[in-house]
């Protein structure tokens, strides 16, 4: 009996023992899946960065690979990081990353007859027109320097225009990055830039009649990056020369080597170009969308007065302003090839609102949706009349708080694009 009950205990202890290894073990086995399908989970969440602009301090959008689908083009290595911020040693990830194709160095090189088509030369590198066997003429522009700034502009053209479509924008096509060389290709912009038909001795003066709807198209331009483009962007370089004209003498914004979304900077160097720069700027190491309306509103004295800013015309601008005293016009800064064939209450009503635009203060300033509103206007009592009932004059304050109007009614960038479209449409009778 006493060797039973001892045998029996043994039994229940060797029992007990099994039991809680099994316990254990299955207690680890347990916390090893679930940490397991963790990794897994997070990782397949791990947030993609899509570098947006990479001029500078870089600016990025964080978008996790659930966002992106599980088909997304865009891999990570394995520190995360996008492969094309490791310069362009695997540039062909940027094709799907910024949706655009990449075209052969040997087939540019054929279409500029081996790079002698020169159109223009830029701080970037020359531009050559190239004429592609497919029918298409193209502008290709080859970025003259290896530096780490014109790598760094070339990937804030490629990832920005990629994403950026509208018809005031000189769309980027494509790019070539081969054989050590940086290429962007773009729309080819048939009449050149603003700047050769203000000053050109070759051009015939630009007529007042083509002079409004040139500034209606550039404001259209820029009110897209402002408000169309998610995130938005800030050009920091409107210019004339930057203004290129299509074979309908319709105007596109190109050139966005400078651009990047609104940021205080104030160690950086001030960029830009010298007398189309926001004082404000200059001062406060700022730049926001007011500095881009700021150059417009320069932009906007250079189209009436063909004077380039670089040679006084705001000073002339400044002495006009303050001779008038508000009640005669404008009439003394435009162009002198025009020679009286302008519309007096258009100059009028285009000159008090780039007054408005050159504002020392930037909250005083309208926005570029106002703008595109106000010369909308213009050219709408161009082809109604001069008479038109409701035609408004240049001294009323009509800036609609389309701030108000938006949170009223969400739209699409999409859709918000096209209602201003349709209300800009309206000169293109
Ligand atoms: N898409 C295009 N179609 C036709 N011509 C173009 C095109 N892009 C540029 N050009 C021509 O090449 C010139 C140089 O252009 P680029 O944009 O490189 O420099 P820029 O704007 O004149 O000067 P910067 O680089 O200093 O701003 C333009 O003035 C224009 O005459």
């Amino acid at each position: 009996m006493k060797e039973e009950s001892v045998g029996l205990i043994i039994g229940v202890s060797i029992g007990v023992v099994i039991g809680l290894v099994l316990a254990i073990f299955a207690f680890f086995c347990h916390r090893y899946h679930r940490k397991r399908s963790q990794i897994g989970n997070s990782s397949s969440r791990r947030a993609a960065t899509i570098p947006i602009r990479t001029n500078g301090a870089d600016s990025c959008t964080i978008l996790s690979d659930s966002t992106l689908g599980p088909e997304s083009p865009i891999k990570s290595d394995r520190h995360g990081m996008p492969f094309w911020l490791d310069g362009f040693k695997k540039s062909s990830s940027m094709i799907p990353a910024s949706g655009l194709p990449e075209y052969a160095y040997k087939d540019l090189q054929k279409a500029t007859h081996n790079f002698t088509t020169v159109i223009g030369e830029g701080a970037f590198g020359p531009v050559y027109k190239a004429q592609m066997s497919t029918g298409e003429t193209v502008a290709v522009k080859v970025l003259a320097t290896n530096s780490k700034q014109g790598e760094k502009e070339f990937n804030t053209e490629v990832m920005l225009l990629g994403r950026l479509h509208h018809r005031n924008l000189v769309n980027l096509v494509g790019y070539c990055a081969e054989k050590g060389k940086h290429m962007l290709v773009y729309v080819y912009m048939s009449n050149g830039s603003l700047a050769s038909h203000l000053y050109s001795d070759v051009n015939e003066a630009l007529s007042w009649d083509l002079r409004v709807p040139i500034a209606l198209d550039v404001a259209r331009g820029l009110e897209y990056l402002h408000n169309g483009a998610v995130p938005p962007v800030i050009h920091r370089d409107i210019k004339s020369s930057n203004i290129l004209l299509d074979q309908s003498m319709r105007a596109r914004v190109a050139d966005f080597g400078l651009s990047r979304e609104e940021m205080v900077d104030k160690h950086a160097a001030i960029r830009g170009t010298f007398g189309y720069l926001d004082p404000e700027y200059i001062s406060s190491g700022t730049f926001t969308k007011k500095s881009d309306v700021y150059s417009f509103g320069v932009l906007l004295f250079e189209i009436i007065a063909g004077r380039n800013p670089q040679q006084g015309l705001m000073e002339y601008v400044e002495l006009a302003a303050m001779n008038t005293e508000g009640k005669v016009g404008w009439e003394e800064i435009v162009d002198s090839r025009l020679q009286g064939n302008f519309d007096v209450k258009e100059l009028n009503e285009m000159a008090a609102l780039a007054y408005k635009c050159i504002n020392r203060a930037p909250s005083k300033r309208p926005s570029m949706r106002d703008i595109v509103q106000v010369l909308t206007r213009i050219l709408k009592s161009r082809n109604h009349g001069s008479h038109h009932k409701n035609s408004l004059s240049a001294t009323d304050e009509v800036f609609i708080d389309t701030d108000q109007l938006e949170n009223k009614i969400s739209v699409t960038d999409h859709r918000r694009e096209e209602s201003l479209d349709s209300v800009a449409e309206v000169y293109e009778v």
